[in-house]
């Protein structure tokens, strides 16, 4: 069984604007919308856990979408947070052995193929998996507006979404990394904290998380193409 979980209770404090930005509209629908449609659309995917702010007015309200459960909770103050609080309310049906992807409400034009193959990767590896690309520009360390230093680029990567974890393992770790105080900005950190090496699946660069607002300009772009 997969499920997925959508951390969506962000302000969009760097895009600014006067809406969060997960209800931004792109190519005729908001960002959230697209992010959804792009996990329920793959036939292996049974539902979606949607982690909302307590405030949040502009939820459409969906009980389903393409025929698929789409449930909701409260979010939390961190991201890891928000999705430590999806996998805790998914449904009991959807046991530790389920396979939950943890996708950005803000990332809209994920790919079938990416998706296809982080599922591949995942369901055959304990540690998980998750999209990503290697770096492909020169690095420099700023400061005041200079630069400090170039850094070594050699093994890096982009961490994207979706991450793809066994919902005990990935609800267990974000549990220890809280208790511990540890924010963690994405879920494979909170895998790493506890000695798991999760795999790495290069996928498309184009799977942008909208954080300013030449994202949205990018996001309109790619989407409507
Ligand atoms: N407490 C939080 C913070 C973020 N998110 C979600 O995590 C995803 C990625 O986070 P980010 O791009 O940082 O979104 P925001 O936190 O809204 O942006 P900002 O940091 O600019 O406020 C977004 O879908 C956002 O809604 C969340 O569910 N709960
Ligand atoms: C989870 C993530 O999208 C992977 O790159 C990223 O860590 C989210 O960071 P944000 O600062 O919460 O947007």
């Amino acid at each position: 069984m997969i499920w997925a979980v959508l951390p969506a209770a962000g302000r969009g404090q760097r895009f600014g604007g006067p809406i969060p930005k997960q209800y931004l509209h792109a190519a005729g629908k908001p960002l959230i919308e697209h992010a959804l449609a792009a996990l329920l659309a793959h036939p292996r995917v049974s539902g979606a856990m949607v982690a909302l702010s307590a405030d949040d007015a502009l939820w459409p309200g969906w009980s389903e979408l393409l025929g698929k459960p789409v449930l909701r909770c409260i979010g939390g103050g961190e991201r890891a947070d928000s999705v430590l609080a999806g996998l805790r309310a998914l449904p009991g049906h959807a046991g530790d052995d389920t396979l939950v992807l943890v996708h950005d409400a803000a990332r809209p034009n994920l790919r079938r193929a990416d998706l296809d193959a982080l599922i591949a990767a995942a369901e055959g590896d304990p540690a998980g998996a998750i999209l990503g690309a290697p770096l492909r520009d020169t690095l420099k360390r700023a400061g005041a507006g200079r630069i400090l230093a170039t850094e070594p680029r050699d093994g890096l990567w982009r961490a994207f979404t979706p991450q793809a974890f066994r919902r005990g393992a990935l609800t267990a770790a974000l549990a220890e990394a809280a208790a511990a105080g540890v924010v963690v900005t994405d879920e494979a950190s909170a895998m790493e904290r506890i000695g798991l090496r999760p795999r790495l699946v290069e996928g498309r660069e184009d799977n942008l998380k909208v954080t300013t607002p030449a994202d949205l300009a990018l996001a309109e772009y790619l989407l409507g193409a």
